[in-house]
């Protein structure tokens, strides 16, 4: 579902330049849940950005279904992105918009009909369990509803993939258990491919059928998380 050929990204500044990824090469199955673990600064997030190219390779092809991104011009790469959904620890909902205009706004991208649309944000806020906030403001939402509703946002457009940066970092214990449990959800429900960029191991273990270690901007081991030992010194 997703292949990344020796991708690279280097980013340059007044300083010199930094090489944030290193011609990683990567196969991601259909409906699998592949984590993305490593320490900070290790390339992870750039990585995960470069699959949507919403950070573009300097080197190397990215494949998401049939389709190669990065070969894409801007118009059908804005819609081809429409079938790759993500999600980020700080939630990136527009505030002053309630939760139904949230979930709305990426398929009036799309170009959704409204009657269409309204009845996938119903669809969608059932599946995250929050059919009751429709017309709240995410200031009057927990953090775990905040990333419920960036989930049904997600959905909207009914992805193949599903990229998750640091999703549950700035979440509790057992808030962290049930946005994990969402996720679960959604790959066994809709078949969804998940990509979860994380520093912590235990989101791996629990819900990640396969992990990739990312080291100085190079994955350097790629494993079943059910064989993974030896992973938790990553
Ligand atoms: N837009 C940018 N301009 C300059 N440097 C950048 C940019 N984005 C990332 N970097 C640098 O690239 C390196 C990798 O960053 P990245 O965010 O991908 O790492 P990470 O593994 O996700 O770390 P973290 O867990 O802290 O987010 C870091 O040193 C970072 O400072």
């Amino acid at each position: 579902m997703i292949s990344l050929q020796q991708v690279s990204k280097t980013f340059k500044d007044r300083g010199g330049s930094f090489n944030a990824v290193q011609s990683v090469s990567l196969e991601v199955g259909t409906g699998e849940i592949h984590g993305i673990i490593g320490a900070s600064g290790a390339g992870k997030s750039t990585l995960l950005r470069m699959i949507n190219v919403l950070e573009r390779p300097d080197q190397g092809k990215v494949f998401v279904g049939d389709k190669e991104l990065t070969a894409l011009a801007t118009r059908q790469l804005r819609k081809a992105r429409h079938s790759i959904g993500m999600i980020f620890q700080q939630y990136n909902l527009v505030l002053n918009r309630t939760v139904s205009r949230n979930i709305s706004m990426a398929m009036e991208l799309a170009g959704v009909p409204k009657p269409e649309r309204l009845a996938r944000i119903d669809e969608c806020l059932r599946f995250v369990g929050l059919e009751d906030k429709a017309n709240q403001y995410p200031s009057q939402l927990s953090g775990g509803q905040m990333q419920r509703v960036a989930i049904a946002r997600a959905l909207a457009n009914s992805p193949q993939v599903l990229l998750c940066d640091e999703p549950t970092s700035a979440l509790d214990p057992q808030t962290t258990a049930d946005i994990l449990e969402v996720l679960r959800h959604v790959n066994q429900t809709y078949g969804v491919t998940i990509l979860i960029v994380t520093h912590d191991m235990n989101v791996v273990k629990r819900i990640c059928s396969r992990v990739s270690v990312m080291e100085q901007g190079k994955i350097v081991r790629t494993a079943a998380v059910a064989d993974g030992e030896g992973l938790d010194d990553a």
